[in-house]
């Protein structure tokens, strides 16, 4: 692995709603080296979302989050609002899924691109045209577009723009939060492509987010799987994708079809019943209570990631060397480490 740029240790993310805790992220560990490309798969409610806003300290009021973000050798969750602004859109960006809703309807789209040039580099309005003329063209959209408005451009082009907006102060990291969801399946092929395209031998490294494990598996490198808030599976794409070690990762991939193989469209999903409700979690593995291969001792133990091969790690008693020995050890406990919204 080459030099670790965003390196996330114990991350706990509980919200508070309804006089209710709502552990949304649970001792998350993750890892991501410069120019590497990490895809986060699982349902929804497993906690992808509110992992890539805690990254960069985007999460509402109501939310406390313990463990460390560390990004370019910074802890994100103890840093200063002053440098925690610096760090947003230089250090890492994040491309939001349903573009319409980030962008502002009143202002050009080639003001809004600048808008993070010329808040975070000492450029002028003419240098920054100029670098909203080559980032629109970056993402194969005509300089001239500058001059649009949001609803002047179909669904894909703004998703263009929200992605120069991400590269504008060429950050270290870019993040991507289900970036084709609202697009038609063509559009959504082409900014894959795109992204792919321009993250490819640019030192940047991406996370990106999505309930499509065949759409991770294809671009990136690797991929970790979550269900309710814990990552219960990471390790280099085609292994999780095809030689999935957890149960759950081997449904998610039978869930949705490979690309490019038509015959895959037909395997059933093979997984009854739906996520828990995080308010109120199942004792041990959460997936115990709709795993296939659930055993005995599945509703106490809440085993932790163990090395499965050269970086690939489960998180379930079936990959553990010795399940009858010590298997308290592999129960999570999360740390209160240090609090920050
Ligand atoms: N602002 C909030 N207040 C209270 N609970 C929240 C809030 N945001 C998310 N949650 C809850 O936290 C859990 C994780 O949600 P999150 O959106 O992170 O999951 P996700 O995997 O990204 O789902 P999706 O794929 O649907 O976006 C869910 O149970 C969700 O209902």
């Amino acid at each position: 692995m080459g030099e670790t740029l965003l390196s996330i240790q114990d991350l706990t993310v509980t919200y508070r709603a309804r006089g209710e805790d709502i552990a949304a992220v649970r001792g998350v560990d993750l890892e991501l080296a410069r120019g590497e490309k990490l895809g986060i798969a699982g349902e929804s409610g497993s906690g992808k979302s509110t992992l890539a806003l805690a990254l960069l300290r985007l999460l509402p009021a109501t939310a406390t989050v313990t463990g460390r973000v560390v990004l370019a050798g910074e802890d994100v969750v103890d840093m200063t609002w002053g440098r925690l602004r610096a760090v947003r859109w230089a250090g890492a960006s994040i491309v939001f899924q349903g573009a319409m809703h980030s962008l502002n309807p009143v202002h050009t789209i080639g003001r809004q691109i600048a808008e993070p040039i010329v808040l975070h580099e000492r450029i002028d309005e003419s240098g920054a045209a100029l670098r909203v003329a080559q980032l629109l063209e970056d993402v194969g959209m005509p300089a001239a577009r500058a001059s649009a408005y949001p609803h002047e451009l179909s669904g894909g082009q703004r998703q263009r723009v929200m992605i120069a907006m991400a590269l504008a102060c060429r950050p270290d990291l870019i993040i991507a939060d289900e970036p084709t969801t609202a697009l038609d399946v063509m559009v959504q092929a082409q900014i894959l492509g795109l992204i792919d395209d321009l993250v490819a031998g640019s030192g940047i490294s991406l996370l990106m987010i999505s309930h499509d494990l065949s759409v991770l598996s294809d671009v990136c490198d690797r991929l970790a799987i979550m269900y309710a808030g814990r990552v219960v599976e990471v390790g280099p794409a085609r292994d999780v994708h095809h030689q999935a070690k957890h149960p759950y990762s081997a449904a998610l991939s039978a869930a949705f079809p490979t690309i490019g193989d038509p015959s895959s469209r037909l395997r059933p999903h093979g997984l009854a019943g739906d996520p828990p409700d995080p308010e109120s979690l199942p004792t041990g593995c959460a997936f115990h209570p709709r795993c296939p291969s659930r055993r005995e001792q599945c509703d106490v133990i809440d085993p932790r990631l163990w090395s499965v091969g050269d970086r690939h790690d489960a998180a379930c008693v079936l990959v553990l060397p010795d399940q009858g020995a010590s298997l308290a050890g592999h129960v999570q406990q999360p740390t209160e480490t240090k609090v920050a919204r």
